[in-house]
């Protein structure tokens, strides 16, 4: 892989990925290669279309790349399946956009945050989030995430969208992954929940030295919460420089666009 693409101690190295719809003329995901260092945020910026999610999908194995490899330690998650990939899964996490959708409506907080431990967190070796008891594991990712300790008992619709996104940013950290995957996660928040979400982000990664895929179509967010950011369209990446060469003059036309309607 070109050194350029590559992090410090790589938690994960993705390399040449391709993913093509049925029936497309070319692929939403064109030859994409990254690397995320341990408690590094790389952010993916790009324009609706441009493969942003496809990316994520084929990251979490929801979908299969037709080619390329996906390094998770040593391991390539991208050729595995079945039992082979299931004890990998565990290691990428996702928060979507929507915690509506991505919170169980019919389960309290304390169940929708117990059941990625039952289904992945079992066999792991925790550290942090190590379990004890049920109520000590809820109690302290309700605590990491800054949410109040009686909300366990409350089903999602009644929190706010904010205490929404912190839960399901608790479900994906609490089985303790390597990297989490954090697609357009405060998009469907206000402005000031937002910020809130964001930093909170922030302050997970330094602590729990988490690794982020940080993806929006919001250059500014991107900027406030990557070391390194990579800009994408058409499937491909077209530039990628650390978070304080934004503004340089070396910047791709592309990201000059970008950088113009922020
Ligand atoms: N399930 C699918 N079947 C066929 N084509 C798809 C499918 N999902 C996405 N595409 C196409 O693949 C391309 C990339 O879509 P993708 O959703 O990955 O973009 P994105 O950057 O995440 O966009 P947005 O920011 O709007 O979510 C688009 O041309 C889209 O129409």
């Amino acid at each position: 892989m070109n050194r350029e693409y590559t992090a410090e101690s790589p938690v994960i190295a993705v390399d040449g990925l391709v993913r093509t719809y049925a029936g497309a003329d070319r692929p939403a995901v064109n030859g994409v290669s990254f690397a995320i260092g341990r408690g590094e945020c790389l952010g993916l910026v790009g324009e609706s279309g441009c493969g942003k999610s496809t990316l994520a999908r084929c990251l979490l194995r929801i979908e299969d790349a037709d080619s390329g490899s996906i390094l998770l330690g040593d391991t390539d998650i991208a050729r595995l399946n079945g039992r082979k990939l299931r004890p990998h899964r565990r290691r990428i996490q996702i928060v979507f956009q929507n915690p509506t959708a991505a919170l169980n409506p019919k389960l309290k907080v304390a169940d929708s945050l117990i059941d990625p431990y039952e289904q992945l967190g079992r066999d792991a070796k925790l550290s942090h989030f190590a379990y004890t008891s049920r109520y000590a594991y809820i109690r302290r990712l309700l605590e990491a995430v800054e949410l109040p300790a009686e909300l366990a008992g409350r089903y999602p619709h009644e929190l706010s969208g904010g205490q929404r996104q912190r839960a399901t940013i608790a479900r994906a950290i609490g089985i303790e992954p390597d990297v989490v995957v954090l697609d357009e996660p405060t998009a469907s928040l206000d402005v000031i929940s937002q910020g809130a979400v964001l930093d909170l982000l922030t302050r997970l990664r330094t602590s729990l030295g988490l690794s982020y895929l940080f993806i929006s179509h919001d250059l500014a967010a991107v900027h406030r919460m990557s070391q390194r950011i990579m800009v994408m369209r058409g499937g491909e990446i077209v530039d990628r420089f650390g978070a304080d060469d934004l503004f340089a003059e070396e910047r791709q036309p592309y990201t000059r666009e970008l950088i113009s309607i922020f």
